[in-house]
């Protein structure tokens, strides 16, 4: 019998060191064979497998992206459901899953479980919305990406003597928008969390300028005006239905150089974020989950997540991984705003 391991939800650079990690432990510690399911969830409900033997997860720890693929299928839609899923995993002889995801793709683990299916996850999320585990993979990369690229927004605007508007990733919390700004030296972050005022934007890039700065404003995807309801969304739905966000930033450029006379461009950086190689941190923290994973397997912790507290990896139960959401706290924003304008 082996474990079979799928990613689902939105990628992150990370995801291939965590399956590295899972085979290489569960090979040469417990003498485990591993199967790997295409497409997430989809694969696990068709039963659309791939071998994961040593030679296929050779040297992709530094591999962005994921080797299965990745999806958004909701293995209870359509011909899904429990018991497809246990014929499928009887057939072909897996007996567990270890199931690498957000929020979604666990809860989704949590159900089928709770109908008797063997699955201990792995969280996922570029966003760091996850408050159960200290931090994901992928968070880190994404950080480093959006710092390089304000950086260089810097250059150019100083250059120009614009207002840059840098738009990131966060569709309900801030992270990436508040490491990546205060490591760049932002002179406002506009998170998810905070509703912030025009007025109150405008006197930041104002007192940036009056100190002869080229203001950079750093924008989060799911950041709401104090006059708006809902986050600035113009491009649908994404597979599970949910607004795809994105274009804040080309909201705000206008309004600054109308409101200021400063000439002002906006730079959404978008999927940039989610490409590419892990940081070393990431790919240490993704193989140390990824062995975690096949532990719990071993010790039959069904039905839980690993998770990283302080150093240490750890594991929680599903059910407290997915009540609340990791939102900046306010402390933490009072913190950043000391350096705004
Ligand atoms: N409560 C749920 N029950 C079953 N499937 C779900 C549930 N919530 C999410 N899913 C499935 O898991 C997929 C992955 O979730 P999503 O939020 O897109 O990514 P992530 O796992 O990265 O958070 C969703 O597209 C959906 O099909
Ligand atoms: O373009 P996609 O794949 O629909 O995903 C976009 C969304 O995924 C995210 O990157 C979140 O990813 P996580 O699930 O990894 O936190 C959001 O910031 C963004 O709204
Ligand atoms: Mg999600």
């Amino acid at each position: 019998m082996s474990i079979g391991i799928l990613t689902s939800g939105g990628d992150c650079p990370g995801l291939n060191a965590v399956i590295r990690g899972a085979v290489l432990k569960g090979i040469q510690i417990y003498d485990k064979e591993f199967v790997g399911f295409k497409d997430g969830w989809r694969g696990v409900v068709e039963g659309d497998v791939v071998p994961l033997e040593r030679k296929d997860i050779q040297g992709i720890a530094k591999q962005g992206g994921t080797i299965l693929g990745t999806s958004r299928t909701n293995p209870f839609e359509g011909d899904g459901g429990p018991d497809r899923i246990k014929e499928n995993m009887d057939r072909l002889g897996v007996e567990s899953l270890i199931a690498i995801g957000g929020e979604g793709t666990l809860a989704a683990a949590k159900r089928l479980t709770d109908a008797g299916i063997k699955i201990v996850g792995v969280p996922k999320t570029v966003d760091n919305d996850l408050s159960a585990t200290d931090y994901t993979f992928g968070f880190d990369t994404a950080v480093q990406i959006a710092t390089d690229a304000m950086d260089r927004l810097r250059t150019t605007g100083d250059s120009h003597g614009r207002c840059m508007v840098a738009e990131v990733m966060g569709r309900h919390v801030g992270w990436i928008a508040l490491h990546s700004g205060m490591a760049s030296g932002a002179h406002a972050i506009l998170i998810p969390e905070q509703k912030t005022s025009m007025d109150q934007i405008i006197r930041w890039v104002e007192s940036a300028r009056a100190r002869g700065r080229a203001p950079l404003v750093v924008v989060a995807e799911g950041f709401k005006l104090d006059t708006m309801d809902d986050a600035h969304s113009e491009r649908g739905l994404d597979a599970f239905g949910r607004p795809r966000l994105g274009g804040i930033g080309d909201v705000l450029a206008p309004e600054i150089e109308a409101r200021t006379g400063i000439e002002t461009r906006a730079t959404t950086l978008g999927h940039i974020q989610r490409g590419g190689t892990p940081t070393a941190y990431d790919r240490v923290l993704a193989t140390r989950y990824g062995m975690a994973a096949v532990d719990s397997v071993v010790h039959n912790h069904w039905g839980r997540m690993v998770s990283l507290r302080g150093t240490s990896i750890t594991h929680v139960a599903f059910e407290d991984a997915l009540g609340t959401l990791n939102v900046v706290p306010q402390s933490r924003y009072d913190e950043a705003a000391i350096l705004f304008g």
